[in-house]
């Protein structure tokens, strides 16, 4: 059989329920469903397989709900994201409706080009009638190819969500090694709890001009996980920063994206920090693939 590899860029409000319908597809908790910072990089979610398909579900944020011109702007950038996706998948929490959120995405999803997908989302506390006819309320506002009714929670209906992606992709070789899937994932699941430190800890002071790279990610003997990362930052005293007083920040960062890598991984983890400064990060190649994103030229 001729195989299958693309992009889906999952979209939705805020609580919509996006990362537990991405830890359903996968079969694995990957998504990180904790807050997260509002940047307009694209992000890596899950790899999902699907008999002769790998579907790379990718997160588009930003999504909110834009009143100044300016936000207006930054919503559009945030969309980039989706731009090389081979599909959309809109969740919508059932039970809220459409709000003004949605009403947002809706409106900015109206004209894309991309195949759109609907999947609403907790059907297991949604009463069924007012279900049909927001499927059709929301199908008038822009033009969905399919939509399911989906619990994202108890996994009803998202076998039939997971076949209909898949067959939304383009025949191709897959971007990731079958046996490297869940590592794959690891790696980036690992990194993005380190970045997700280091603006929880130093928001005000460091945004979004850093990133983590892993260097080494090796599992031991005895079950538990070695990894070394190095945070890329572009200026010395970024670097200062990042460090703390006598190398106090650095250690809070790393004491807790241990625990938490060590939590969703479900083993012991051994957590190296490195910090490093590179002023053009963001132009080396192998910085974006430690991020799941795709080299643009
Ligand atoms: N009852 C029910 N609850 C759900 C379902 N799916 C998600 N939830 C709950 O809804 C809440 C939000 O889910 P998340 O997956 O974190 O939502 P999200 O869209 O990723 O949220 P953000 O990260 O804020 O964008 C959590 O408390 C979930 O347990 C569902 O199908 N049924």
């Amino acid at each position: 059989m001729t195989r299958k590899c693309g992009f889906i860029a999952v979209v939705g409000a805020p609580n919509a329920g996006k990362s537990t319908l991405v830890n359903a597809l996968v079969g694995q908790k990957v998504a990180i469903t904790s807050a997260k910072a509002q940047t307009t990089r694209t992000r890596l979610m899950g790899i999902a397989i699907e008999g002769e398909a790998q579907i790379v579900l990718i997160d588009t944020p930003g999504i909110f709900t834009p009143a100044r011109r300016l936000d207006r702007a930054m919503v559009a950038a945030a969309w980039s994201g989706a731009e090389d996706a081979d599909a959309i998948l809109l969740t919508v929490d059932a039970k809220k409706g459409i709000d003004a959120k949605v009403s947002t995405i809706l409106d900015a999803l109206k004209d894309r080009k991309e195949p759109l997908l609907l999947a609403l989302n907790k059907v297991d506390i949604s009463k069924k009638e007012p279900l049909l006819v927001l499927a059709q309320q929301i199908n008038e506002r822009a033009p969905f190819r399919e939509i399911h009714f989906i619990s994202a929670e108890t996994g009803d209906g998202v076998p039939e969500l997971k076949s209909a992606l898949a067959a939304m992709l383009p025949e191709g070789d897959w971007h990731y090694p079958e046996d490297e899937v869940s590592d794959v994932s690891e790696r980036l699941l690992s990194a993005e709890i380190t970045r997700e430190q280091i603006y929880r800890q130093l928001h005000a002071e460091l945004p979004y001009d850093s990133t983590v790279e892993t260097e080494k990610f090796t599992s031991r003997r005895d079950g538990s996980v070695e990894i070394h990362q190095q945070i890329l930052v572009a200026r010395d005293t970024q670097r200062a920063i990042v460090l703390g007083k006598g190398g106090a920040r650095i250690r809070a960062i790393g004491s807790a994206a241990r625990e938490e890598i060590g939590k969703q991984l479900g083993r012991k983890c051994h957590l190296f920090l490195h910090v490093k400064v590179k002023a053009d990060w963001d132009e080396d190649r192998s910085v974006y693939r430690d991020m799941g994103l795709d080299w643009v030229d």
